[in-house]
């Protein structure tokens, strides 16, 4: 008698999240929803990623899940736990990183002064603060020569890459990134994408990117959600695609309407 076959591994859509929102409904003002209805997850060592149109709903997704907008229906889990509506300031202390798109750094004091802020809620004591400063130069080498600058003197790009130095040093478990190259040089684009692809792959952080260069998202992606209208229109994990990027570009470009 042969042997049974080995039962069929689940498909990620089947496998809960370590964050995920169900039907999240949320927008800025009360009579107009951005949001209509919206369900993501992210894996811990994978890279999800939400394109889609300009306007539709991405960055507004990341902000009410990190609590910057209050969802009016729908919610927020965190493993097991419903975190829905809490505000910004726990959100780290939970375990959860948020990149916004535009630098949100203190431009005018040090690179190594912002890299603390990563850390203040927790009190650190001395030897476990220089210990994660540690960590974050031997992670990002050109961050510790500038430690002693102030950030804002920085290019765009390695300031990118002390907002992400800063996120680390809190050792989060999910990140939200946000457009992370808009308005850098092709070569820093690909060095941050290297990095995002390593919080990942090396550091099993779950990562939900939002990101208008679709290309080159995709090629670091492991879960497409194409979103339209704020609400999801096609998903797939991107092996399904093979190497046929075209085909996801396609349906990205039909839910633009073009
Ligand atoms: N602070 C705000 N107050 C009111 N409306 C807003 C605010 N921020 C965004 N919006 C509106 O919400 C809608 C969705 O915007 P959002 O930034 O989430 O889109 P997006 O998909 O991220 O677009 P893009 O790819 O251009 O960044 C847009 O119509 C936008 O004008």
């Amino acid at each position: 008698m042969s042997p049974a076959p080995a039962p069929a591994e689940p498909r990620w859509s089947d496998r809960p999240g370590l964050l995920a929102c169900e039907d999240l409904v949320a927008g800025y003002t009360g009579d107009i929803d951005i949001l209509r209805g919206l369900s993501v997850k992210a894996w811990p060592g994978r890279i999800s990623c939400v394109v889609g149109p300009n306007g539709t709903g991405k960055s507004t997704l990341l902000k009410s899940l990190f609590g910057f907008l209050r969802p009016s229906a729908g919610r927020v889990l965190l493993g097991t736990d419903d975190i829905t509506g809490s505000p910004p300031f726990r959100m780290l202390g939970l375990g959860v990183a948020y990149l916004p798109q535009r630098p949100s750094l203190f431009p005018h004091l040090s690179v190594e002064a912002n890299l603390k802020l990563g850390l203040w809620h927790a009190r650190p004591k001395k030897p476990v603060l220089a210990e994660r400063l540690d960590s974050a130069y031997q992670r990002f080498p050109v961050i510790r020569e500038k430690r002693s600058q102030p950030a804002g003197q920085l290019s765009g790009g390695q300031q990118r890459q002390v907002e992400i130095a800063r996120s680390l040093m809190a050792d989060p478990s999910v990140y939200l990134i946000d457009e992370p190259t808009a308005g850098v040089d092709p070569q820093t684009s690909e060095t941050i994408y290297d990095i995002v692809q390593g919080l990942a792959r090396d550091l099993s952080k779950a990562v939900l990117l939002v990101d208008q260069d679709i290309r080159a998202a995709l090629a670091i992606t492991d879960y497409v959600y194409v979103v339209k209208n704020g609400t999801v229109f096609s998903e797939g994990e991107r092996d399904d695609f093979g190497t046929d990027t075209d085909a996801l570009v396609a349906r990205w470009l039909y839910a633009s309407g073009e």
